[in-house]
C-alpha cells in the first residue's frame, strides 16, 4: 500500500520553462550569443542548472570552464530575480496535492533545481506546506539520476512503500536506480517519445494520478 509519494519539480508539478528561458535569454544576450527559444530550453531542463547552462552554451557556440562559470553566475543571478514570475503549477496540481495530503499520503519533492530557488518557488506558488520533505540538487552529495535524493526523501518521509512521480529521462533513470516504482507525467519536459518510457503508470491529467494513488493507498 503506497504511503509516500516523491515528486520531481520542473516539468512535473510546475511549468517553469518561461522563467528559466527568460534568465537564459538575458545570459545569452549579455554574452553576445544568439538566443534560444523556449522549446529548445525546455529540452535542456532536468539535470541541474549547471548542465542547463552548459547545454545552452553548446547550442550557441560552445563552452570552456571559464565561460561556463561566468554564464552560470549570470544565469543564477537572473533566475533568482524572477523565479516564479511566469511559472505556474500544471493544471490540477494544487487540487491533487490537497487530495493526496488529506488521504494521508506523505509527500516530498526531489528536484535537481538548487534548494534555495526551489524553496522560493514552492512558497510563492503556495505549494510549500504540502511537502514534509524538499530536497534540491545541492541538498545532498549527489543529484538525480543518482538514487540518493529519492532514497533519502523516502527515508525522511518515514519509509514504507513509495512511488516517484516525474517527467524526464533523468527521473525514469532515478526511479530505476533506486528500485522505486515510476509514475510518469507525459505532459512535461521529456525529450524522447512518451511511449518509450518504462513506467508503472503513465498519466497526463493529475486527476488520474490521484485516482491511482488513492486506490493504491486504500482510501
Ligand atoms: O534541472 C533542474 O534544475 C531541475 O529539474 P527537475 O525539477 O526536473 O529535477
Ligand atoms: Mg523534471
Amino acid at each position: 500500500m503506497t504511503r509516500a509519494v516523491v515528486f520531481d519539480l520542473d516539468g512535473t508539478l510546475i511549468d517553469s520553462v518561461f522563467d528559466i528561458h527568460a534568465a537564459v535569454a538575458a545570459t545569452l544576450a549579455a554574452l553576445g550569443r544568439p538566443t534560444l527559444d523556449p522549446a529548445a530550453v525546455r529540452g535542456f531542463v532536468g539535470d541541474g542548472v549547471e548542465k542547463l547552462v552548459e547545454r545552452c552554451l553548446d547550442a550557441t557556440g560552445g563552452h570552456d570552464t571559464a565561460s561556463l562559470r561566468a554564464a552560470l553566475a549570470m544565469f543564477t543571478r537572473a533566475y533568482a530575480e524572477n523565479p516564479a514570475t511566469l511559472t505556474r503549477p500544471f493544471e490540477g496540481v494544487q487540487q491533487a496535492l490537497a487530495r493526496l495530503d488529506s488521504a494521508g499520503l506523505a509527500l516530498a519533492v526531489a528536484t535537481n533545481k538548487p534548494i534555495a530557488l526551489t524553496e522560493q518557488i514552492l512558497a510563492s506558488l503556495g505549494l510549500r506546506q504540502r511537502f514534509r520533505v524538499v530536497l534540491g540538487g545541492d541538498s545532498l552529495e549527489r543529484m538525480k539520476p543518482d538514487p540518493m535524493p529519492l532514497l533519502t526523501a523516502i527515508k525522511q518521509l518515514g519509509g514504507g512503500a513509495a512511488v516517484f512521480v516525474g517527467d524526464s529521462e533523468t527521473d525514469e533513470a532515478t526511479a530505476a536506480n533506486a528500485g522505486v516504482p515510476f509514475h510518469f507525467f507525459s505532459g512535461g519536459y521529456r525529450r524522447k517519445p512518451a511511449a518509450e518510457f518504462r513506467a508503472d503508470f503513465v498519466f497526463d491529467r493529475f486527476e488520474d494520478l490521484v485516482e491511482r494513488l488513492c486506490a493504491d493507498a486504500g482510501t
